[in-house]
């Protein structure tokens, strides 16, 4: 699918991202498919899903395009951090990888515009995952076809929020052409739709959709005895 054709389908949309961490019990290949239907059901425009045999999964199993990822351990640059990384989930069947594209070294000392050139190539498209401004209008100029907020509050020097950074929305909207993806901490639908009003081009929702440990440890906090 060509990028104007995607962002056009996405477009104000809501896309539910169908993940589960390490040790979670709905980290299991036909829950996360399951998850992907029930979104599908809902109304959820696409699909961001992490690992390849989960996206070549969900690709075939539901009628919406799917934004891949593969994360690779937990600190430093983690979310799609190499090239073969990128490749595999290109091969997978996702329409779009997202991968970090934060100013960090890469672990194959690979740089971000060689895994867009290598993405390309795969006929797949590229989300980049960035944590500020700088960053976004970078990967832009690299050739990246979507920006995404995802790792603001999760890069060292980037503000630790309860809620979306939708300071950053705005700026990245102001600044780059390319659609530029709200993502992160979008708790709720009241949140969802206030980024769209400051220039998301869609949201990604995760957590407040597809993490029921994560809801109850919220619940369970909510209801303690201080
Ligand atoms: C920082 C990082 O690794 N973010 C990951 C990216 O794929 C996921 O763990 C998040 O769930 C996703 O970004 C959606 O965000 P939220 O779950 O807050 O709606």
């Amino acid at each position: 699918m060509t990028a104007q054709k995607l962002a056009a389908a996405l477009q104000g949309k809501l896309i539910v991202s169908c993940q589960a961490p390490p040790g979670d019990p709905m980290r299991e290949t036909t829950t996360l498919v399951r998850l992907a239907q029930s979104a599908v059901a809902g109304g959820g425009a696409a699909i961001r899903a992490n690992e390849p045999a989960v996206v070549a999964a969900i690709v075939e199993a539901v009628d919406l395009p799917v934004i891949g990822l593969w994360k690779d351990g937990d600190i430093g640059v983690y979310i799609t951090p190499t090239v073969r990384h990128a490749l595999a989930v290109a091969e997978a069947g996702a329409a779009v990888v997202a991968a970090d594209a934060t100013d960090r070294p890469r672990p194959d000392g690979s740089t971000f515009a060689e895994l867009v050139e290598a993405v390309h190539a795969a006929g797949a498209l590229v989300m980049a995952d960035v944590s500020t401004l700088e960053e976004g209008v970078e990967a832009a100029r690299l050739g990246a076809d979507f920006v995404s907020t995802t790792l603001s509050g999760y890069v060292p020097g980037t503000p630790k929020q309860t809620g979306p950074d939708l300071a950053l929305v705005a700026a990245l909207r102001a600044s780059i052409d390319i659609p530029v993806v709200a993502e992160g901490r979008i708790n709720t639908p009241e949140d969802a739709a206030e980024a769209l009003r400051r220039g998301a081009h869609s949201v990604v929702v995760g957590t407040a959709i597809t993490a029921p440990t994560a809801l109850t440890a919220r619940f369970v906090a909510g209801i303690a005895r201080p």
